[in-house]
Order: structure tokens, then sequence, then C-alpha cells
């Protein structure tokens, strides 16, 4: 075996696109289904509409499959202030959908960068968080691809990710537990080496010295 080739994928790497995917027909038809199964009827006035829509809003939900998250983050500017400081963006809003069950898990996710030279417009760290949470998702991999973009695209001295999520899930069915929040953190380069720097991190997002 070649020792020398990477067989864990990056975290990031682009998920396996389903080719040819089924029509707009076949997947309203899918809903039609769903919604006969509950014990109504698709045909009753107020229904009538529901496939279209459910697919319209599944192409809003799901529409970070059709996204480049490497892409995002290539257009990086040189620092010429010479800045070396921590970046943090917190309290991003995230809107994304559990895999097991395709209900939402929302919550704030905290991401920061520690620069080597280059810089990337803000935005796009909020960008590369909705393509991620425009997937069909589990807390802790969203969080690694984050990161795992972060540090691949930029290069940096080290990348931080904290999210902070309540999933639907676990409040509106199954263990029915309001209040609960999941947290999740993925820590790289001089972030996981050093404590100082994860506690100022967590200090400048919000979170206390913990
Ligand atoms: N680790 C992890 N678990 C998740 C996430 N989202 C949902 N889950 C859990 O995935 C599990 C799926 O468990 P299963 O036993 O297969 O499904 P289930 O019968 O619907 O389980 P319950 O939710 O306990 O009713 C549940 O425990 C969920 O709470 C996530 O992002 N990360
Ligand atoms: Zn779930």
């Amino acid at each position: 075996m070649d020792t020398t080739v990477e067989t864990r994928p990056p975290a990031h790497a682009p998920t396996r696109v389903l080719r040819p995917r089924p029509t707009r027909a076949q997947a309203e038809e899918a809903v039609r289904t769903l919604l006969a199964w509950t014990g109504d009827d698709p045909d009753r006035e107020g229904l009538r509409g529901t496939p279209d829509r459910v697919v319209r809003a599944y192409e809003e939900f799901f529409e970070g499959y059709e996204e480049d998250p490497v892409a995002l983050l290539e257009r990086t500017f040189e620092e010429t202030e010479n800045y070396n400081e921590l970046v943090v963006l917190r309290d991003i809003r995230l809107e994304s959908h559990c895999e097991h069950h395709i209900i939402p898990l929302i919550g704030k996710a905290h991401v920061a960068y520690l620069p080597d030279r280059r810089v990337v417009g803000i935005s796009k760290l909020a960008r590369l968080v909705d393509v991620f949470a425009h997937r069909l998702q589990i807390q802790e991999k969203l969080t690694a691809q984050i990161a795992d973009t972060i540090h691949s695209v930029l290069k940096p001295r080290g990348v931080a990710v904290v999210v902070d999520a309540a999933h639907q899930c676990m409040t509106t069915r199954g263990v029915h537990k309001p209040g609960v929040s999941m947290v999740t953190s993925r820590m790289i380069g001089e972030f996981e080496s050093s404590e100082t720097l994860r506690r100022q991190f967590f200090a400048m997002a919000g979170m206390g010295g913990a």
C-alpha cells in the first residue's frame, strides 16, 4: 500500500451528488405520497399546491450542494499592515437540517482564524457556514467542514470553529427535550496547541473564559 496517499478525504470534499437527479415531477410526486401517508387528502384545496411548495423549500434548504466552498474562499488578499492577530466572526446565524430526520437544527457558529499574511473578506466566512449548513448534516461534520475548508484554502496559523445549535428532532419529537443545545468545536493549528489562544477566542466570541 502506498502510504503517501491520503486515504481519508478532507472533510470539505464535495458530497457525492446523485446523477441523474430525480425530476422535479418525481420529487413532487414523492411529497404527494407522504401527504397521503399522513392520512390526509393531497387533492383537497389546501394541499394541492403543497408538493410544489415543499420542493421549492427543499431547493432553498439544500442549495449548498450547488456551491463550491473552496471557490468561495479563494479570493483572499495580502495583509499589507501585517495584521497577525485573531480574527473572530461571532454569532453567525446557522440554519441546517439533520440528516437523520430532515428536521431543522438552528443555532449559531463562531468562526476564528489566526492569519498568516492572507486574509479573507469576512462575509465569505458567513457564506461558508451557509454552504455547509444548506446540506443534510450532523453537527460534528458541519463543524469540521467549516474549519477544514478555512484551514486548507487560507492556510492560516490556526482555525477555531464552535457551533451551538438546538436540534428540533430532539424538541418536537422523539425525546422531547426543549432547551437543550449541542455544542461542537474544531480547533486546528495554534488553537490546538495554545490554551491561551483558545481562551482569547472564547472571550472574543462571548463564550466567557471557558
Ligand atoms: N451526534 C449527532 N447526533 C444527531 C445529530 N442530529 C440528530 N442526531 C441524533 O441522531 C440519532 C438518530 O438515532 P436513531 O435511533 O437512528 O433514530 P430515532 O429512533 O429517530 O432516535 P430518537 O431521536 O432518539 O427518537 C438521534 O439520537 C438524534 O438525536 C447530530 O448532528 N449529531
Ligand atoms: Zn435529527
